[in-house]
């Protein structure tokens, strides 16, 4: 017999949800089937999971001096969650923009003026990379704390700056070789048409195509290539030509589309076959079913719609209904979801979005990991994958979202190894 040693046991797990399935974003009921298993036990060895079951372990599996063992008793265990729509590097704050909240200024208006998106990007060029990376860093392990082991990161706050592009990019790089949690960098230099260029923002869209794009992909600083698609930022013609050419470019593409408005962002994203589309609150009808057909991942964002103060969510359970695989993600950023706290996401999902616990589960676990491309890694607990794992302090599924607001992280496994615990 082949002997296996255990690096890591953790048994007595009252609750353990496995997302055990097929490597690929799960759609329509699929999404219900979260493997839920009762006294279950996943064993670990190095980096690996090698065992996923209940009560005991296989006699293959061995235990030695050495094996970690943890109690999971009235405990729930769940894969590692993944945030996979962030805007982790940024400098500054804006907190100001609470006053122009109070008197109903829109978030568009406020960025037209002048501040919003813009005033980040002012920020982000002041900072120095050191600044940047230790406020990043800040934010990582209060993101690792609430349980998530995979993150995506977008650069986006230097837009014509290509140095403060790459300044971002390569703060997302080093906090990746750096931290735990593995960070999957994103180029949005097309996330606003920038002060210079506002008459003539193809031109903009041009220095994207033939000089930027070409150099991201050269130094592999970025895995995605985005466009925030929206009325008076950039058009839906713009946003094809910047991301056909990221493909020419083997950038996989993903886009912020009718986030506020309905423009043809969700055709556009199943047009071009985007392995995400985020944001979605006025995506159309037509949009939606396209998206359905090619598979196309809807990254939903409560959070965000919440702190903009929108009457309207985006409206999951539609497309659930249409077979779209559903994602939710913090969309952490200084505008318009200053919030690292995942779980917190995960209850608007039921509250807002009205998704069950079974169908949050899936989209912040084997869903994102599909909307990063590394559903063959991680997202489920199965033998083979990375033990990217976590364990709640809660007695289920339901109670982690039932209970919201707080942190209920109890130990935080990335590649098999403790990175966090909340019981000194
Ligand atoms: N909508 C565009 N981008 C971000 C907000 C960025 C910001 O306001 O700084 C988003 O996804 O919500
Ligand atoms: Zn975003």
């Amino acid at each position: 017999m082949q002997y296996k040693k255990a690096t890591i046991v953790i048994e007595n797990i009252s609750n353990l949800v496995t997302l055990k399935g097929p490597n690929r974003a799960r759609r329509s009921d699929e999404m219900s089937e979260v493997g839920l298993i009762k006294d279950g036990i996943v064993a670990v060895e190095d980096d690996k999971i090698i065992f996923v079951g209940q009560d005991h372990l296989p006699q293959n599996i061995r235990i030695t001096s050495e094996t970690i063992t943890i109690d999971a008793s009235n405990k729930l265990v769940t894969p590692g969650l993944i945030d996979s729509h962030t805007h982790l590097v940024y400098g500054g704050s804006r907190e100001h923009e609470i006053y122009n909240k109070l008197k109903g200024t829109k978030y568009l208006d406020i960025m037209q003026a002048g501040g919003g998106i813009y005033y980040t990007v002012e920020m982000t060029k002041k900072a120095s990379f050191k600044e940047l990376y230790k406020k990043a860093e800040r934010s990582l392990n209060r993101m690792m704390e609430f349980g998530v082991t995979t993150v995506e990161a977008k650069s986006g706050y230097g837009l014509d700056d290509f140095e403060t592009e790459l300044k971002q990019l390569k703060v997302i790089k080093e906090l990746n070789d750096n931290h735990p949690v593995d960070i999957v960098a994103t180029f949005l230099a097309a996330h606003a048409i920038p002060e210079r260029y506002k008459n003539n923002s193809d031109t903009f869209v041009e220095i994207i195509i033939t000089e930027m794009i070409p150099y991201v992909s050269e130094k592999g600083l970025a895995k995605f290539c985005d466009v925030f698609c929206e009325e008076g930022v950039f058009s839906v013609e713009q946003s094809r030509k910047i991301l056909t050419a990221a493909k020419d470019w083997g950038l996989i593409p993903k886009i912020h589309v009718d986030e506020l408005e309905p423009l043809g962002g969700a055709e556009l994203a199943a047009e071009i076959g985007c392995i995400s589309a985020d944001h979605l609150v006025g995506a159309s009808e037509k949009g939606l079913k396209m998206m359905a057909e090619k598979g196309v991942i809807a990254t939903l964002l409560p959070t965000t719609t919440f702190f903009l103060q929108s009457e309207k969510y985006a409206d999951a359970r539609k497309m659930i209904e249409y077979g779209i695989p559903v994602a939710l993600s913090t969309d952490y950023n200084p505008g318009s979801s200053p919030t690292e706290n995942l779980q917190l996401v995960m209850s608007f999902g039921v509250i807002k979005l009205k998704m069950s616990p079974q169908e949050i589960i899936s989209s912040v676990t084997i869903n994102a990991a599909a909307s990063l491309g590394l559903e063959n890694k991680i997202g489920s607990l199965e033998e083979g994958k990375n033990a990217d794992i976590v364990i709640f302090d809660v007695p289920n599924l339901e109670y982690l979202i039932y209970h919201f607001g707080v942190n209920h992280t109890d130990t935080v496994i990335k590649n098999g190894v403790v990175v966090y615990s909340n019981n000194q």
